[in-house]
């Protein structure tokens, strides 16, 4: 489980996070929802250790952020971050010669599943297959958590429709994922916990199955009541 207990953060003078709580736990769908420039990015720079905080601690598996958490983590950024020029193929092998825990029998089923030909250029991909490539790169390593900033942004329906497959599929598995997100509606049915953030805290944190079965509510439901009293 990641456990973020009371996270705060300043930039200068402004508090970009105020006291940030709450939990992911593996095998689930964790959505970290907010407008733009709510925070979502800092907390999962935060969470990968890539910013320091002002308070408060993350525990991932009851232990402290450390080098070693970079074995059970891993952070798919929004765009791709592989030279253009290369092949699917070439970024494949670079992060096989980098990355101790790159799985090819994985990333040969995700090209297959996401009808991705290794040959074919990164420069030379739609946007959405782009983000696909992006997503394959980092699913294919065998960790335990995967964050993914934004990934359906400015992406068509179909490529938003196959990435959402791939959550529900076995290539996710039981792994723990956090995603952030600023539209919820194409993904409501694939999260398990929503975490909506506002003004550097969080308003609430729930289960989106109990709150449909309890109370007959959507996401939206309870993000309208939250954000909209
Ligand atoms: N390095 C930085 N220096 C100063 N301010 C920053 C820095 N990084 C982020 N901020 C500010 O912190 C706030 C939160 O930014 P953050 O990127 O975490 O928001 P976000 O919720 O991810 O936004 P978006 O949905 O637009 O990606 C913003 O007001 C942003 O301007």
């Amino acid at each position: 489980m990641i456990e973020v207990n009371g996270i705060r953060k300043k930039f200068g003078r402004k508090r970009v996070l105020q006291d940030v709580s709450f939990t992911a736990e593996k095998g689930e769908v964790t959505c970290i929802i907010g407008i733009n420039g709510v925070g979502k990015t800092t907390i999962m720079n935060a969470i990968m250790n890539l910013t320091p905080l002002n308070g408060g601690q993350i525990l991932i598996d009851g232990e402290k952020l450390s080098k070693k958490s970079y074995e059970k983590i891993t952070f798919i950024p929004d765009a791709i971050i592989m030279q253009p020029t290369m092949t699917i193929a070439e970024a494949m092998q670079f992060m096989a010669d980098f990355y101790d825990s790159w799985n090819q029998e994985r990333a040969d089923e995700l090209l297959d599943f996401f009808k991705l030909q290794a040959g074919d250029k990164i420069n030379n991909l739609s946007k959405g297959n782009r983000a696909k490539v992006n997503l394959l790169l980092g699913l294919a390593l065998d960790v335990d958590y995967l964050l993914m900033d934004e990934p359906f942004s400015g992406i068509d329906i179909f490529s938003r429709e196959q990435i959402a497959d791939v959550f529900t599929s076995h290539l996710v598995e039981d792994r723990g994922v956090i995603i952030t997100t600023h539209e919820i509606n194409d993904i409501e049915h694939l999260i398990d916990q929503a975490v909506l953030l506002d003004n550097g805290e969080v308003l609430t944190q729930f289960s989106c199955e109990k709150v449909r079965e309890d109370e007959g509510k959507s996401v939206v439901d309870v993000m309208r009541e939250v954000y909209q009293p």
